[in-house]
């Protein structure tokens, strides 16, 4: 795989910054990559275990030159980041992020972006409850989708470049505009995200009364929703707060869902029950057969590349 940039500025080197800088280099994308961390603790690991070409100690060396910027914090603080960096971004530069929402992100950002630089917000929706600079590996993006959210008067030409840049990671891309991301991604990830830190929650209020049995004997369902509840709480912190009106329209459909499933269990009504059941299986069913699990058994890790 040819270069497609010669230099990436990396910002914020968490799970996901380091997991693109694996399969930079894995692919050959970019002639040098630089790395920033706000702490010195987190540079300091970066460095011991080789992570970027060059980890700075300011934002103003990582984004010096750098042909693509690409902004790896938490949502909420992706406006700060921009105020700092808007100054220093080289003309023609691409600025992107890899933020879990994209309307506020780029009300955030996009003010800051001066002409003569692109800014084309992205996501890739590829992750792991694990974070910091340890966690990242270069096959997190492979046959994972990554969205890029083009903003209006973009050029596409350095759509394109990005879109080559993801695909050089192993993702799939696809475009899609900011406000139906975030409801899809309120559906998709951040309200099943929210059920899983409630889930946890109860039953870590429930193990005081039985005394660890809850953690002892959980099955696999249960299992699942604790790894995804151990995620970083900053970032969905900033994830809820960002994504607020999207959040919390799924989560209201969703209280009501629960509602009628309550009555039906108190009402003794299975066939409500059994009609449920049966569409949500026809659903998981519909996911395999169009190959879009990855992860399933009966499916195989690669089979999801369009
Ligand atoms: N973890 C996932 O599953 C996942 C998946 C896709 C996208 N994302 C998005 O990617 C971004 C990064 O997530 P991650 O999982 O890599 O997180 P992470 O916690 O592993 O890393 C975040 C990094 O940002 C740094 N940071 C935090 N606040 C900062 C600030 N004010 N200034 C400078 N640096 C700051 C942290 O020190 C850390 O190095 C987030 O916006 C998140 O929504 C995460
Ligand atoms: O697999 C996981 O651990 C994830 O939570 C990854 C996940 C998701 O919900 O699918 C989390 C947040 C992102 O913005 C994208 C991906």
């Amino acid at each position: 795989m040819a270069e497609i940039y010669d230099r990436v500025a990396l910002i914020g080197l968490g799970l996901i910054a380091s997991s693109m800088f694996w399969a930079i280099r894995r692919a050959g994308l970019a002639g040098e990559v630089r790395g920033y961390a706000r702490s010195a603790e987190t540079r300091e690991t970066a460095r011991e275990i080789g992570l970027c070409d060059r980890v700075c100690d300011t934002l103003s060396e990582t984004v010096e030159g750098a042909d693509l910027v690409v902004l790896c914090v938490p949502v909420g603080v992706m406006g700060d980041i921009a105020v700092e960096i808007a100054p220093l971004l080289k003309p023609g530069a691409t600025v992107t992020d890899v933020g879990s929402v994209k309307s506020d992100v780029i009300a955030q950002v996009r003010p800051h972006i001066p002409d003569g630089v692109h800014f084309v917000p992205g996501h890739p929706l590829a992750g792991t409850e694990h974070s910091g600079p340890r966690s990242g590996f270069a096959e997190l993006f492979d046959n994972r989708w990554c969205l890029l959210v083009p903003v209006e008067g973009t050029d596409p030409a350095a759509v394109d470049r990005l879109r080559r840049f993801w695909e050089g990671c192993g993702a799939n891309v696809d475009e899609m505009d900011a406000d139906h991301h975030d409801l899809v991604l309120a559906v998709t990830s951040h309200a099943p995200h929210l059920i899983a830190y409630t889930m946890v929650g109860v039953a870590d209020d429930l193990r005081r009364v039985t005394d660890s049995e809850v953690i002892k004997y959980s099955a696999g369902g249960f299992r699942d929703f604790t790894r995804i509840a151990a995620s970083d709480p900053t970032m969905w912190r900033d994830v809820f707060l960002s994504n607020k009106d999207a959040t919390l329209e799924i989560l209201g459909r969703f209280t009501e869902e629960l509602f009628a499933l309550q009555r039906a269990i108190r009402q003794g009504d299975g066939a409500h029950l059994h009609d449920y059941f049966t569409r949500t299986r026809a659903i998981r069913k519909g996911i395999i057969e169009a190959g879009q699990d990855t992860d399933a058994p009966d499916f195989g890790r690669g089979g999801g590349k369009k």
